[in-house]
């Protein structure tokens, strides 16, 4: 699991024209519902964790692999964590379900899915470009990111080193591991803030995302073929981009 307090995730929707990269210190999330560090809650308190699960997740697979782990995962956790199972409906749906419970005190809020359903979930710590906080001021527990990587990609759970391995996933949750991880965000052109945990793409490997998201369902041969439809037809451009107020001209 992770901490929130620098935070960083994956996909970034499509934006028309990211202008500007701001990078926002401390920011970050803890992926863990463990007490470490800044004060969690005791250790005697049964653990509130919610899933958010993308049954569409991998063109289905994310809701039949959910399906087949629940069982296990309920014996491994609920003996001293409280279960709340919350499924998707929808492209953003994973941003209000998070919202809502980092508000009611969510210990964890675990993204059950891909780069995309982590994408929503790490957007759903944050509101108005603050983090989201839980309703009762005087509780001292933060809400951790977790994620049990069951995508087509799963590109951020490789990253971090971890196997596409949802068993794996729950031992980590069991054990309660926080790490610290970045967070980066981007204005769009009117401003609004658009999270992101993983890595943001610009340009050439933009568009390749953006066409392999139309063949998922032939699994992670879609990136194969979103890399060569983005390179068929591609122009080379001259782009400026501003990194923590400092200016970067690529030609
Ligand atoms: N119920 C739903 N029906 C259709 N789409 C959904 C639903 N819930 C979420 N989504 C959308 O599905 C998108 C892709 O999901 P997800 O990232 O979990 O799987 P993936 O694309 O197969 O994996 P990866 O991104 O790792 O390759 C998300 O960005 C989200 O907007």
């Amino acid at each position: 699991m992770i901490c929130l307090s620098q935070f960083a995730l994956g996909r970034a929707p499509p934006m028309a024209k990211p202008s500007v990269f701001r990078a926002e210190h401390p920011m970050a999330l803890d992926l863990s519902p463990n007490p470490i560090s800044h004060g969690a809650a005791s250790s005697s308190r049964r653990r509130d964790l919610v899933f958010v699960v993308n049954p569409r997740g991998a063109s289905g697979r994310t809701g039949k692999e959910w399906k087949k782990l629940l069982p296990y995962l309920r014996s491994r956790l609920s003996v001293d964590c409280n279960i709340c199972e919350s499924l998707t409906s929808g492209p953003s749906h994973a941003i209000d379900i998070t919202r809502e419970a980092i508000k009611e005190g969510a210990d964890a809020v675990i993204a059950v899915g891909g780069d995309g359903t982590l994408h929503e979930v790490v957007n759903g710590f944050f509101s108005a470009g603050k983090l989201v906080t839980n309703h009762n001021r005087e509780s001292a527990h933060s809400t951790a990111l977790g994620l049990i990587p069951l995508g087509t990609g799963s590109d951020f759970a490789r990253t971090f080193g971890w196997r596409n391995d949802p068993y794996e996933a729950v031992e980590r949750i069991a054990k309660g591991v926080r790490s610290w991880v970045d967070v980066g965000v981007i204005n769009g052109e009117t401003g609004e803030p658009h999270y992101f945990i993983n890595v943001a793409d610009l340009h050439l490997s933009a568009k390749a995302g953006y066409y392999a998201s139309r063949y998922k369902r032939f699994g992670n041969l879609c990136y194969v073929i979103g890399a060569l439809q983005a390179f068929m037809g591609h122009r080379n451009q001259d782009l400026r981009v501003k990194v923590s107020s400092c200016l970067y001209i690529f030609v």
